[in-house]
């Protein structure tokens, strides 16, 4: 029997699954989560947990070799038809799944260097599902195609006009993520569905999306995934003139600003401790307390940017690993937002209900939990 294979590569985890050809209950669901060390793989069957094969975890190609053994395994006479990868950046010309060429994949490598945490990955996935399953079809599912139609104003930066031209853009990305929701809240709820949604998507990666009636009108992310938001190892948004002056006056070079930009800022920097909020939020340490804060402080920042981007707000939803699973920092993030007629019901939001505002709260504020495997799967079925 045929079946779709899906790759979702994230900074910090390897994210999978297996679909019929049919439906939308996977036969296979695992992911290998805190990608390093402490890299932890988890593989389910319709039938419950099951043992991965043993191999190492330790960086993104080690844990690719490792899922692919671990399904070869659970497989067994099922054969792969298409594979679904999740693509981070997708550049200017891709607003929907695309089937891969060798074109495609020296368009997709050129764009290595506005994504590094990911695009490396995304293209190894590819190469490596080639290899595993040369009989399958192969498709990329671009996290920024959900993002290409924003307005022009939301589109641009304020340079040359030139550069805009050239495709430096606000891109945005998580757009898979925001497809998902933005699609399971039309079933849930299709009158706030089609108003003024912002979408926090709060992992290693993290972002928020305006979804004004189901389409993007604007993202923190930017040209590249190290806008907007502070992340697990990533700065958000930084003054250029910062960059300048790491140039200029600290005289470092483009490859150790980057290092530094990516991997060693956001929840890490600040803290010295952690990229990983629940390590932060069991900590005492002063500053892991203080990199909580700059991100709930800027967290809040941009559910303001998001409405003033809609005119206005009628529903906030939480997803990503941290937006599922932290009611603290779900509370917290909505602390000071009664004017935006944010409201949390704290025993709805200490219990992950799905509805998390109170009774009378004027904005609906949800969590919905991100499945970007489904979109993948959904896109990649339609190439088989
Ligand atoms: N219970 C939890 N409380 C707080 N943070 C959590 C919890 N569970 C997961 N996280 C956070 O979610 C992050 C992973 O999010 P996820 O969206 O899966 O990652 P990625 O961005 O790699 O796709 C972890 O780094 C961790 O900080
Ligand atoms: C775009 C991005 O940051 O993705 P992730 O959250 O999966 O790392
Ligand atoms: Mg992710």
């Amino acid at each position: 029997m045929s079946a779709i294979l899906t790759l979702n590569a994230g900074s910090s985890s390897l994210k999978f699954s297996v679909y019929q050809m049919e439906g939308d209950t996977p036969l296979v669901t695992g992911k290998v989560d805190s990608i390093g060390p402490n890299g932890v793989l988890s593989l389910k069957t319709a039938n419950g947990a099951i043992t991965p094969a043993d191999g190492s975890l330790v960086n993104h190609s080690d844990a690719l070799a490792t899922v692919l053994k671990s399904l070869k395994l659970t497989l067994e006479d099922r054969e792969i038809a298409v594979v679904g990868h999740r693509v981070v950046h997708g550049g200017l010309n891709y607003d929907k799944p695309a089937l891969i060429n060798e074109t495609l994949i020296e368009e997709l490598t050129a764009l290595e260097p506005f994504a590094p945490l990911h695009q490396p990955h995304n293209l190894a996935g590819i190469r490596a599902a080639q290899a595993a399953f040369p009989q399958a079809a192969q498709v990329a599912c671009f996290d920024t195609a959900f993002h290409r139609h924003h307005p022009y104003v939301n589109d641009t930066f304020a340079l040359p006009r030139s550069y805009y031209d050239k495709g430096v853009r606000r891109y945005g990305f998580h757009g898979l993520s925001y497809d998902y929701i933005s699609r399971k809240l039309a079933e849930v709820a299709p009158t706030l569905a089609a108003g003024r949604v912002a979408i926090a998507h709060l992992g290693n990666g993290a972002s928020m999306c305006a979804v004004h009636n189901g389409k993007s009108v604007a993202s923190t992310m930017g040209f590249s995934a190290l806008d907007g938001l502070p992340m697990g190892t990533r700065c958000g948004q930084l003054d250029a003139g910062v960059v300048l002056y790491l140039m200029q006056q600290e005289g470092m070079s483009a490859d150790e600003i980057e290092t530094m930009l990516y991997t060693r800022s956001g929840l890490l920097g600040l803290s010295g401790i952690s990229n990983d909020m629940r390590t932060l939020e069991r900590s005492d340490a002063p500053e892991a307390a203080q990199a909580i804060d700059y991100f709930i402080f800027r967290a809040q920042r941009e559910v303001g940017a998001m409405a003033a981007a809609m005119g206005g707000i009628d529903a906030l939803v939480f997803s990503g690993g941290i937006g599922e699973n932290s009611a603290t920092i779900r509370a917290r993030i909505c602390e000071r937002m009664a004017w935006m007629g944010i409201e949390i019901d704290h025993s709805r939001n200490d219990d992950n209900a799905q509805v998390i505002s109170s009774e009378m709260a004027r904005t609906t504020v949800m969590v919905i939990p991100t499945n970007e495997e489904l979109v993948i799967a959904r896109a990649a079925r339609a190439f088989a």
